[in-house]
């Protein structure tokens, strides 16, 4: 969809906000905190207007893409399309962009990550190996991952099956023979495949549309894979047997699992030797999966006759490699997403993941961050913010020095437990709770990576509420145990600084601090004030806010009962300046207050 200034999204904020930079801004109500938007103040006075294009993100193109994918980023981005950068070259232009788009012929390392300087956040893989990417580095760095899972399945099946026609038939080495003025009918005598067993190892999108195929050919195919479901295979006649069989019992294999710690030279030296004289082998998956010195010792002995690859450790492989060079391999330069077909649609795959990402969407294709369909994602937008802004209230409940070490979040709902996905939400009071004593920023992607390094564990807790799920929930509530608070009456009877919010008519409200039930809507910043409950508080405090021009939003008053202990929840449009808190601490009856940013 182009960006055009009538695309806006109306939030409620305030202004103490509105100077920050657009990607502060939308980590509020983006879930990953990376929308490309900018602010402006709307007429309405509690209301921003969102709108796109005052700067547009800036795409990396590293690898050619197709030019449908590229007119699509276009039409959102300013696309800079760079080949063949070396990795120092990429370091530098790095850090001018917000999203990168490769293909499988560039490393995108921690080093890349480390120079864009927080700006970059996303990655787009225009294909679907992702092992070119430190997952790692990306996650710790808030940066997401997309990659284009599906477009080149096909692509990738049919190469793998004309390379196991093209090696039972010696298709390239008689090409090249006949070429050289030469004519070796009884050299190139094949082998046929109807009838032999295909073990195809890794049964997901590539190797399954290779079984199919091969099946066709009139080939026994069994297959190998730890993960994929027996009745998937059983569907299309195809047997699940253990790695051990499939290598005992193959007259070919074909390789389609990732490369992974896992698979990495999963065929080696020791499984060669278990795998029947005479086998052949086809690699469109990754050439790490197989150790390629044991390959040309494999082919020299005659365990493998021949071998068709398509992917190598190291690409291009070198010249004089043995086994480019073996008699016995046919090899093609990672041409199996090369099709026409299959470029294309890996370009609009790949362009409309980073466009949505930049627009703060969630991807269905994210390789490092929970997939949050856009209809969940709507109905959570509200509840999000209220996270986020829960989290932010309680950890300045907290006293200096006290550590943040265990939190707890209660969810009530009265959706089934399954119904209802709350990483997004623990991700944003994870935000809230970390983003005001650090310098980190945080998004979905690196949520929970940031808590772990930090020693800071969160425990979730259901409770199922009776009546209506229209709503996904009714109430959250953060807990914070073994620390002090700097507002004595945040620390409910149990003993932890406690703060629950729900939101109503779409705007989250603090509706609990400590035992002490307020009512607050939870925009500008918020001013608590313990006192003995008496008449006249509220005006003296409004007078002192008044004289100064803090505008006053909301104010509620939280009791045991009536003249006994009470919070006051006060919200204020403006800052007040360190001169009215000090008036405000010195009004007699005023035990303790706390002026809490949003
Ligand atoms: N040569 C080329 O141009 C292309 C290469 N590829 C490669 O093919 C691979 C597979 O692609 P898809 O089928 O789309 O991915 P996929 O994710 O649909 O399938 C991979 C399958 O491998 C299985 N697997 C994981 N570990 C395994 C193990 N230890 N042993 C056996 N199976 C294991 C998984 O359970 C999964 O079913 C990609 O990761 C990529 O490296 C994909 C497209 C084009
Ligand atoms: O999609 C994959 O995993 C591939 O290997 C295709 O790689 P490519 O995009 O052609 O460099």
């Amino acid at each position: 969809m182009a960006a055009s200034a009538s695309s806006t999204i109306l939030f409620s904020s305030k202004s103490s906000r509105a100077s920050l930079s657009w990607k502060n801004q939308l980590a509020s109500t983006s879930a990953l905190g990376i929308s490309g938007v900018s602010l402006r103040r709307s007429s309405s006075h509690r209301q921003f207007v969102v709108f796109s294009m005052d700067a547009k993100p800036t795409v990396l193109v590293a690898e050619k893409l197709g030019e449908a994918g590229l007119n699509l980023l276009k039409e959102f981005a300013n696309v800079d399309c760079s080949y063949n950068l070396s990795p120092e070259e990429l370091c530098t232009k790095i850090s001018l962009c917000d999203a990168l788009i490769v293909r499988s012929g560039t490393k995108v390392s921690r080093e890349i990550f480390e120079s864009s300087g927080g700006r970059l956040k996303v990655v787009g893989r225009a294909g679907v190996g992702i092992d070119n990417v430190d997952l790692a580095a990306a996650t710790e760095h808030g940066c997401l991952v997309v990659n284009a899972p599906t477009a080149n399945t096909v692509a990738a099946a049919e190469h793998g099956i004309a390379l196991l026609t093209a090696m039972a038939r010696n298709i390239a080495q008689a090409d090249a023979s006949v070429k050289a003025g030469k004519w070796l009918r009884n050299k190139y005598v094949g082998v046929s495949l109807v009838g032999k067993t295909l073990a195809v190892m890794g049964f997901g999108k590539v190797g399954s549309e290779v079984a199919r195929r091969a099946k066709g050919l009139g080939m026994h195919v069994i297959a190998h894979d730890p993960y994929a479901p027996a009745d998937r295979a059983r569907a299309i006649g195809v047997e699940l047997v253990s790695f051990d069989e499939a290598l005992a019992s193959a007259d070919f294999i074909s390789l389609h699992m990732p490369l992974t710690p896992a698979t990495k030279k999963i065929l080696n030296d020791e499984t060669f030797a278990k795998m029947k004289k005479g086998v052949r082998i086809v690699n469109v998956a990754r050439g790490g999966v197989i150790d390629e010195e044991a390959l040309v010792r494999a082919l020299d002995a005659g365990i493998v006759a021949q071998a068709a690859l398509d992917v190598f450790t190291v690409e291009p492989p070198p010249k004089d490699s043995k086994l480019i060079q073996h008699d016995n391999v046919t090899a093609t330069p990672h041409l199996g997403a090369s099709t026409m077909e299959a470029q294309e649609g890996v370009a609009i795959e790949v362009a409309e993941a980073v466009v949505g990402a930049l627009k703060g969407e969630l991807s269905a294709t994210a390789v490092n961050a929970p997939m949050v369909p856009a209809e969940v994602l709507s109905e959570l937008k509200p509840y999000v913010v209220l996270a986020e802004k829960l989290g932010r209230l309680a950890v300045q409940l907290v006293a200096g020095g006290s550590g943040v070490k265990s939190v707890k979040v209660t969810y009530g709902s009265a959706r089934a437990p399954d119904d209802l996905d709350t990483r997004l939400l623990r991700a944003m009071i994870t935000k809230g709770l970390i983003e005001p004593i650090s310098s980190v920023f945080i998004n979905l992607v690196n949520a929970d990576f940031t808590a772990k390094q930090r020693g800071l564990r969160i425990a979730e807790e259901r409770i199922l509420l009776d009546g209506s799920p229209e709503s996904p929930v009714e109430f959250i509530q953060v807990q914070i145990a073994n620390v002090e608070s700097k507002f004595a009456s945040a620390i409910s009877d149990s003993g932890e600084i406690r703060v629950e919010g729900r939101v109503k008519d779409g705007v989250p409200h603090l509706t609990k601090v400590g035992s002490f039930e307020v009512d607050v809507s939870l925009e500008g910043s918020i001013i608590l004030c313990s006192q003995v409950d008496q008449p006249g508080m509220i005006g003296k405090v409004g007078s002192v806010l008044g004289e100064e021009n803090v505008n006053v939003s909301f104010m509620s008053v939280g009791r045991i009962a009536p003249r006994k202990q009470a919070v006051m929840a006060i919200g204020v449009d403006e800052q007040p300046s360190k001169e009215s808190l000090k008036r405000i601490g010195e009004i007699p009856a005023i035990q303790e207050f706390v002026y809490l940013k949003l």
